[in-house]
C-alpha cells in the first residue's frame, strides 16, 4: 500500500520520540509518529522538572541545535530556578517545573500542526528486516507501515512490568499498556536485549498538606531561560516546598524493609543510582534521618504534588506510613501510589555514534531503550537519531557530537563505551571538559553543527553567529583598553576589592578580578550595547580564560587520537600483546577512531600503544 510508505517512523511518543519526529519532519521528511496512547505524547513519566546539572546543558544544546524541550520548557513552566549560583561557570545552571498538564498539551497540538508529520495509535509490534535492512513496521492491529529508516523510542513500555509491594502486572507506565512482542523482534534479528528497573513517589491532594510547616521556595523572575530564543516579559514563580524526613519516617521505613520489594526480591534489575527510593536510602544511609523532600506542584490544572525524594514501590500501607511520619504531610492523602516498573532495554553498545543500529541497518534507538534514564537524557538522543534517521535517508552523512563539544556527545559516547550496571544519567562529572561544556554557551560550541543540520532558520543561525563574533571581538577590545593606574585602583576601591595596583592594567585584567563585572568595564572599551547572553559569554571567557585555555590544549589532543582512524576490516584477534579484555571489548564496539578505543571498559594505555603500532 503506497499509503503506508515514509521516509522515517519513529516508534513512540515520549520525549525521545517527539524530539526524533520533530526534527525528521522538520528535515522536510515524510514522518510518522506510533504512539500507544495519543493523549500521552510528551508526558513526564515522574518528576515534573526538567534540567538540573548534566541535563540543562543537555537541553540548551538541543536548542540550538533546533530542539523543542528548551523553548517548550519555557513557555509552559511553573518555576525557573538558578541552581549553584555561587558556584564556578561550570556548575551555574537553570532548573524548570514544567506544568506537566500543559507541557504535554501543546507538545500534542503542535506534533499535530507540524508540516509532514503523521501520528497513529497503535502498537508495533514487529520490525519488518529484509538482507539486515529494516524496511517497516508491523503494528498489533495488522497493519504493515514501510520507511527507510525507523527510530525506536518505546521508554518503559517493552514488556514493562509494574511493581507496588509484591503485586507485579504488566504495564508501561501506571494505566497504559506495555508492549509485550518488539522485543522478541529485536532479538530474532540479533539484538541483545537486557532489563533495568525505574519507580516513582506517590502523589498527594495538596489540599491535604500543612504547608505552616513547610520552606516556601520561588523560581526567578528573570531567569536565564533554556532557550536563546525566548523573550517573556516575566516567568512565573509558583513555589514549591521543602520539608524533611524523620528519624520516625527512617524508624517506619526500617520497620517496612521486608514488604519492600527490592529487599523481598521481586524486584531483582537495577534501578537508576543517582535517584534512589527510599528504602534504598534508608538501606545505604542508616544513620542518615534528614533526606530532603520537595513538595512540587504537578500543574495549575491540578491539586497533585509530586513528592520529589519519595521514591518507592513499597505496597500502599507502608507507604501511607512513610508519608505521614513527615513533616506537614501527617494528614496527606496519596492520590496515586509510587511503583516501579521493569523493562527492556538494548544495551547501546550496539550502536554507531549517529545512534544507528550496528544490526539492523537503517535502524535506530534513543532514549531510555537505550538503557538511559531521563527526560532530557531521552529528548537529547531523539533528536540526533531523528536529525541522523532523516539524513540517512537523504543520502547524507550522520552528525555527531562529540566529547568536546557538548554534554550531547559525552552522553552517547559513554553509553557505547562504558558499561553501567545501572540507567545511565547525564552528570558534571562525567564530562572531562566541564567549563567548556557550559549551560550558557551553547551558541558558542554548537553554531557549525546547527547549520549542518538545517532545522534552524537561516536567520538566527546568522543571528547567533553575528552574537559569536561580538563575543571575540568585545574580548579582543576590551584586553586591548589600557586603564590607567588611578582609574583601576578607583573601581577596585569601589566594588570591594581590597588589592591595589601599582601601575596601568588592561580592562580584561581588570575584568578577572572576582567583584569587577561586565558592566564596570564595557564602557572602558566603549562597547555597544549586547543582548544578556552574549555580555555573560564575554564575561566569562576573560575571567575563567587560563582554565578554559587548558580545557582548549587538552581537547586538541583529543581531537587528535579521534581523527587517527581504525581501518574497518582489522582483526583484533591477529595483535599480539592486547590483552583478552580489550580483543573483547574492541570487538563488540568496533571502534572508528583510536580515541573512541581508548575510551572501552577494559581497553588499557598498552593495549592502545599497540594499536596504534598495528595500524600504522
Ligand atoms: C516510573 C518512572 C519514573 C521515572 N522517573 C523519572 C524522573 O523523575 N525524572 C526523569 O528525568 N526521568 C524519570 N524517568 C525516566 C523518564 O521518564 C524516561 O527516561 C523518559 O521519559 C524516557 O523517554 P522515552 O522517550 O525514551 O520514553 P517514554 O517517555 O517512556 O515514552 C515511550 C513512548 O513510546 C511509546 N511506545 C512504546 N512502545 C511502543 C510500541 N511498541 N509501539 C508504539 N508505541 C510504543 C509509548 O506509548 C510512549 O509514547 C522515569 C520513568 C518512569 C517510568
Ligand atoms: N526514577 C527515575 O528513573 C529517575 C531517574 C533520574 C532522575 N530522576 C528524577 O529526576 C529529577 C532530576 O534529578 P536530580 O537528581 O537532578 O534532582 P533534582 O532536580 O530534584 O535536584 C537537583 C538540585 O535541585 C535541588 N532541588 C530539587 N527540587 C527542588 C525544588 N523544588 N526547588 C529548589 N531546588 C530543588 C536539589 O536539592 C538539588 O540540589 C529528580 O526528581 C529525580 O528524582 C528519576
Amino acid at each position: 500500500m503506497t499509503d503506508n510508505k515514509y521516509d522515517v517512523i519513529v516508534v513512540g511518543g515520549g520525549h525521545a520520540g517527539v524530539e526524533a519526529a520533530l526534527a525528521s519532519a522538520r528535515l522536510g521528511r515524510k514522518t510518522i509518529m506510533f504512539t500507544m496512547y495519543l493523549d500521552t505524547i510528551g508526558m513526564m513519566s515522574c518528576n515534573p522538572s526538567i534540567g538540573g546539572p548534566g541535563k540543562s546543558n543537555l537541553v540548551a544544546e538541543m536548542d540550538v541545535l533546533g530542539g523543542e524541550m528548551g523553548r517548550h520548557t519555557d513557555k509552559y513552566n511553573l518555576q525557573l530556578k538558578h541552581l549553584n549560583t555561587s558556584k564556578g561557570p561550570a556548575a551555574r545552571i537553570t532548573r524548570g517545573q514544567a506544568d506537566k498538564f500543559w507541557y504535554r498539551v501543546r507538545m500534542k497540538e503542535l506534533i499535530e500542526n507540524t508540516e509532514n508529520l503523521e501520528t497513529m495509535q497503535d502498537t508495533v509490534e514487529e520490525l519488518i528486516v529484509e538482507n539486515g535492512t529494516v524496511k517497516g513496521v508491523r503494528t498489533k492491529l495488522g497493519i504493515d507501515y514501510y520507511g527507510d529508516a525507523v527510530v525506536l523510542c518505546t521508554g518503559t513500555f517493552l514488556r514493562g512490568r509494574i511493581v507496588i509491594g509484591d503485586v507485579k502486572y504488566p504495564a508501561g507506565r501506571q494505566g497504559e499498556n506495555s508492549a509485550e512482542n518488539l522485543t522478541q523482534s529485536l532479538i530474532d534479528n540479533g539484538v541483545h536485549m537486557e532489563r533495568y528497573q525505574t519507580a516513582t513517589p506517590p502523589r498527594i491532594d495538596m489540599r491535604t498538606v500543612d504547608f505552616t510547616q513547610m520552606e516556601e521556595l520561588y523560581g526567578e523572575k528573570h531567569p536565564r531561560y533554556f532557550s536563546i530564543y525566548t523573550e517573556k516579559k516575566e516567568n512565573p514563580v509558583v513555589p514549591t516546598w521543602l520539608t524533611h524526613t524523620s528519624s520516625k519516617t527512617v524508624e517506619v521505613t526500617r520497620d517496612m524493609l521486608k514488604y519492600s520489594p527490592i529487599v523481598s526480591g521481586i524486584i531483582e534489575t537495577h534501578g537508576p543510582r543517582h535517584c534512589p527510593s527510599l528504602d534504598r536510602k534508608v538501606l545505604n544511609f542508616p544513620e542518615k534521618h534528614d533526606h530532603q523532600i520537595f513538595l512540587e506542584m504537578e500543574s495549575l490544572e491540578s491539586h497533585e504534588l509530586y513528592i520529589n525524594g519519595l521514591t518507592t514501590a513499597m505496597p500502599p500501607f507502608a507507604q501511607d506510613a512513610m508519608l505521614r511520619s513527615i513533616r506537614g504531610l501527617e494528614n496527606a492523602k496519596i492520590v496515586r501510589y509510587g511503583y516501579a516498573v521493569e523493562y527492556d532495554y538494548a544495551p547501546a553498545s550496539q550502536l554507531y555514534p549517529s545512534f544507528e543500529s550496528k544490526k539492523i541497518n537503517g535502524l535506530f534507538l534513543a532514549g531510555q531503550i537505550n538503557g538511559t534514564s531521563g527526560y532530557e537524557e531521552a529528548a537529547s538522543q531523539g533528536f540526533m537519531a531523528g536529525v541522523n534517521a532523516a539524513r540517512k535517508t537523504m543520502g547524507k552523512d550522520p552528525v555527531v557530537i562529540d566529547r568536546s563539544e557538548g554534554y550531547m556527545g559525552v552522553l552517547v559516547d559513554d553509553i557505547i563505551h562504558k558499561k553501567t550496571p545501572e540507567p545511565y544519567r547525564v552528570l558534571p562529572s562525567r564530562s572531562e571538559y566541564r567549563l567548556t561544556l557550559r549551560f550558557d554557551n551553547g551558541f558558542m560550541r554548537l553554531l557549525d553543527k546547527a547549520e549542518e543540520i538545517g532545522i534552524v532558520p537561516e536567520e538566527k543561525i546568522a543571528y547567533l553567529k553575528k552574537c559569536r563574533d561580538d563575543v571575540y571581538s568585545a574580548i579582543e577590545k576590551i584586553k586591548e583598553v589600557k586603564v590607567p593606574m588611578r582609574e583601576a585602583n578607583e573601581l577596585l576601591e569601589k566594588v570591594g576589592e581590597n588589592q591595589r595596583l601599582t601601575k596601568g592594567v588592561s580592562a580584561g585584567e581588570l575584568l578577572k578580578f572576582k567583584n569587577v563585572t561586565y558592566e564596570d568595564i564595557a564602557p572602558m572599551a566603549e562597547l555597544e550595547e549586547y543582548p544578556e547572553f552574549v555580555k555573560n559569554q564575554i564575561e566569562t571567557m576573560i575571567k575563567y580564560e587560563v582554565f578554559i585555555e587548558r580545557e582548549r590544549v587538552q581537547i586538541e589532543r583529543f581531537k587528535k587520537l579521534e581523527s587517527m582512524r581504525i581501518p574497518d576490516n582489522i582483526d583484533y584477534t591477529e595483535i599480539k600483546g592486547i590483552s583478552n579484555i580489550a580483543k573483547a571489548g574492541l570487538e563488540e564496539v568496533r571502534p572508528m577512531s583510536i580515541g573512541e578505543a581508548s575510551r572501552i571498559s577494559g581497553v588499557t594505555g598498552n593495549d592502545i600503544a599497540l594499536l596504534i603500532a598495528n595500524i600504522k
